[in-house]
């Protein structure tokens, strides 16, 4: 082994980046959101960057990896999952999706992750969210020491560029207890929704819209997406309430938005309940909610409970982990696309490079990126026609900017503590003090 490739020390800086006032069904996002940036220094003096959530459960995960790791080649990414489950403690990988790990949520479905609307919350997964912020870090080091784009890494791009939907909230003009104001104007009603599209395809070109729903009553919610169909006629459009609807709304729902939509997100929450729908209604479902870990799968694609699985490379384990899970939704005919939290510049080339690797990646990839104003790259990615071009620099093929970094990085230092941790419901209790996350079904 090149002793060039050997990990000489790891860097890990928590930030909080501005996130606009986004609705879900669990509250609005907060004003700062924590996100974790993980640097892999080689003793060859390359430094590769990833990125993850950064929550203090994930924070405390990472700190023993990161000082596990140095004297480790970059290139042993299979090595990091052992390596993990050695150092950070929890259950082995196979309790992944059984055991529920930490605050007591319930695993079997319906519990929905206050934090980030991602399924079950286990040890396991969280340990995998981590791991995947180090597995790009490798890579990007990997790929940079070798002059190769991380793509190549992975077999190679089968396509130049990777498409993107509108991702399209409601949202308030401004945060309840203040923060970082933003011209997006309210987006609380049809025409709301519609101009907000309007000013997202304009500036990026998207072709395609999600809306996130399960924010209000579901015929408020079919009445903007059928002012969506009305304003991009043949544009592919999903809604995804978040689990928040019952068996019965959701087939309300499907019926009403039969041929108008692509894809259902998560109408409601859980395999059986998601099943019961699927035999219900011919509107494909999509799930980054109730197949989030592989042992979710052989369940859920047992009772047809879903046809599109949003990989997510963060809760899934990294780029390597992402083309697995694309392997078995091949196998098992079941479609593919990419599921998206806020994010950053890291994670959006992470999510491109691998994408551009997915032969069968057949419907465009979520992101939340236009809604980002801060980063801590050099250069913001562009979308032209709602796509990102694959690079084939080096790497990820992005540079950090230090002292954007720096500055993120003091502001989650200069933070008492209450926005380390994203809460939505919280953030929700600045604007109506009786608040909490609604159970599932709300509707
Ligand atoms: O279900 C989804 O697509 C998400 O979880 C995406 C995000 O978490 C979104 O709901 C949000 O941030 O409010
Ligand atoms: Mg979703």
């Amino acid at each position: 082994m090149d002793t060039a490739l050997l990990i000489d020390h790891v860097r890990l800086t928590p930030i909080l980046i501005a996130d606009p006032p986004l609705l879900n069904t669990q509250g609005v996002h907060q004003p700062y959101t924590p996100r974790l940036i993980v640097e892999v220094v080689t003793r060859g003096g390359v430094t590769g960057v990833g990125e993850t959530y950064g929550d203090s459960a994930y924070l405390e995960l990472a700190r023993p990896l990161a000082e596990a790791l140095p004297g480790r080649p970059v290139t042993d990414v299979n090595g990091l999952f052992a390596l993990a489950e050695q150092v950070c403690g929890g259950p082995p990988a196979p309790g992944d999706g059984v055991d529920t790990g930490l605050d007591g949520v319930d695993a079997g479905g319906d519990g929905v992750d206050a934090g980030g609307l991602r399924g079950v919350r286990t040890a396991a997964k969280l340990r995998l969210s981590v791991v995947s912020g180090f597995e790009v870090a490798c890579l990007d080091a990997l790929g940079k020491s070798l002059g190769l784009p991380v793509h190549a890494l992975l077999g190679g791009k089968v396509r130049d560029a990777v498409d993107y939907s509108a991702y399209l909230f409601y949202r308030w003009e401004a945060h309840p207890g203040g923060g970082e104001r933003d011209d997006w104007g309210a987006a609380l009603d049809p025409a709301g929704v519609v101009a907000q599209a309007r000013r997202l395809v304009a500036e990026h070109g998207f072709r395609s819209f999600k809306l996130k729903g399960g924010v209000f009553e579901p015929d408020r919610e079919i009445a903007a997406v059928h002012a969506l169909a009305e304003a991009f006629p043949g544009r592919p459009l999903r809604l995804d309430p978040n689990g928040a609807w019952s068996v019965e709304t959701s087939l309300y729902v499907a019926e009403r938005l039969a041929g108008v939509l692509e894809y259902l997100e998560d109408p409601a929450s859980g395999v059986e309940r998601m099943a019961e729908v699927a035999a219900g209604s011919d509107v494909p479902l999509a799930t980054n909610m109730c197949v989030t870990t592989f042992p979710e799968i052989a369940p859920a694609f047992a009772r047809g409970a879903v046809q599109v699985v949003l990989s997510d490379h963060h809760y899934w384990g990294g780029l390597h982990r992402t083309r697995e899970l694309a392997a078995v939704c091949r196998a098992f005919g079941v479609g593919l696309s990419m599921h998206s939290n806020t994010h950053l510049g890291v994670s959006l080339a992470a999510m491109t490079h691998v994408a551009a690797t997915v032969p069968d990646l057949d419907h465009a990839c979520d992101s939340h990126y236009p809604w980002q104003t801060e980063d801590v790259i050099t250069t913001r990615h562009v979308f032209r026609d709602g796509r990102i071009a694959v690079t084939d620099t080096p790497g990820l093929g992005v540079e950090l900017d230090q002292d954007r970094l720096a500055a993120l990085h003091r502001r989650w230092l200069d933070d008492d503590g209450t926005l380390r941790d994203r809460d939505d419901a919280a953030a929700m209790r600045k604007a109506d003090p009786a608040w909490v996350a609604p159970a599932a079904p709300r509707w």
